[in-house]
């Protein structure tokens, strides 16, 4: 017998989910299923899934329950899991405002990268921390057809190359994962940054997400990439004392990115919900028979 499955749709920085509110976590989600809700032509639509579960209710996020409540279930766009997803915690957290499960001012969410702290503020902006990056020795060069950049290895709980480039139109197509050497660098994938100056504290950047092409925003990607512009520019907040800000701009708006001296980042920008329907399970069965 079909059901009526509730999903919701939202962006960060036009960094876009279906977001499928399951409590108590009774859906089966293969990676089928999520790339099929993702699809934009025979599907719903979106960069990635946000399955939104109780802590409780999840085998991976039961630990976290006394400390948040949700957990983000977050899936890339082609059905594979990731650790961290920052556009996606803002927009979790959106919803769950939405939803009357959260008001305005701060709430934990649990992630698979361990639980965030949020704040929702009145005029619309959501800032998260982040936590510290790591900086794994060995870095790499990426490449997209001709060209290639020297990249810094960048961890946000998610693993990032950023490469500094004369021209985001260098990039050329990033809908294909660019190439890097040395070849085993990333044995589970890698987003990848490409970023140009735009002024003192601002960068712009282009992004290609693991598993799920080339997307309109990243927030573990701007995050990287701030880190990585601090260390070029001698502002290592570490090494100043000072906290270190960066304006990043990505093709769907701008995020702002402060890194403490205690490595602590915190992240800010938009997240709206824009529309709430229902699928049939029976299609969902269709597609995955
Ligand atoms: N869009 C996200 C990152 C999502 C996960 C990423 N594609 C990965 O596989 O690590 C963000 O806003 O951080």
């Amino acid at each position: 017998m079909s059901t009526r499955i509730a999903f919701l749709k939202g962006h960060g920085t036009e960094n876009d989910f279906v977001i499928v509110p399951d409590p108590e976590n009774a859906l089966d989600l293969p990676p089928a299923a999520v790339a099929a809700l993702c699809d934009r032509r025979a599907g719903l639509g979106g960069d990635g899934l946000l399955h939104v579960v109780r802590s409780a209710a999840h085998p991976e996020a039961r630990e976290m329950a006394a400390e948040a409540e949700w957990f983000m279930d977050y899936r890339n766009g082609d059905g594979s899991v990731a650790e961290m997803c920052g556009n996606g915690v803002r927009v979790f957290a959106r919803y769950l405002q939405r939803a009357g499960y959260a008001v305005a001012g701060d709430l934990a969410v649990a992630t698979r990268g361990g639980v965030k702290r949020v704040h929702l503020a009145k005029n619309g902006d959501v800032t998260i921390g982040m936590g510290r990056a790591l900086l794994p020795e060995g870095d790499v060069e990426v490449s997209v057809g001709e060209r290639s950049w020297p990249a810094r290895n960048v961890n946000m709980g998610n693993p990032h190359a950023v490469a500094f480039v004369a021209d985001l139109a260098h990039a050329g197509d990033l809908y294909a994962p660019p190439s890097h050497t040395p070849a085993g660098a990333y044995p589970d994938g890698v987003n990848v940054e490409f970023v140009v100056d735009r002024g003192p504290g601002h960068v712009a950047m282009r992004v290609h997400e693991r598993g799920s092409g080339e997307t309109r925003s990243c927030g573990t990607g701007a995050c990287a990439v701030a880190v990585a512009a601090a260390r070029r520019d001698g502002a290592d907040p570490a090494v100043t004392g000072t906290p270190a800000t960066y304006t990043v701009d990505v093709p769907g708006g701008t995020l702002v990115i402060t890194e403490r001296p205690d490595g602590e980042i915190e992240m800010t920008g938009p997240a709206v919900i824009v529309a709430e329907g229902e699928f049939d399970s029976a299609w969902l069965e269709g597609v995955l028979a």
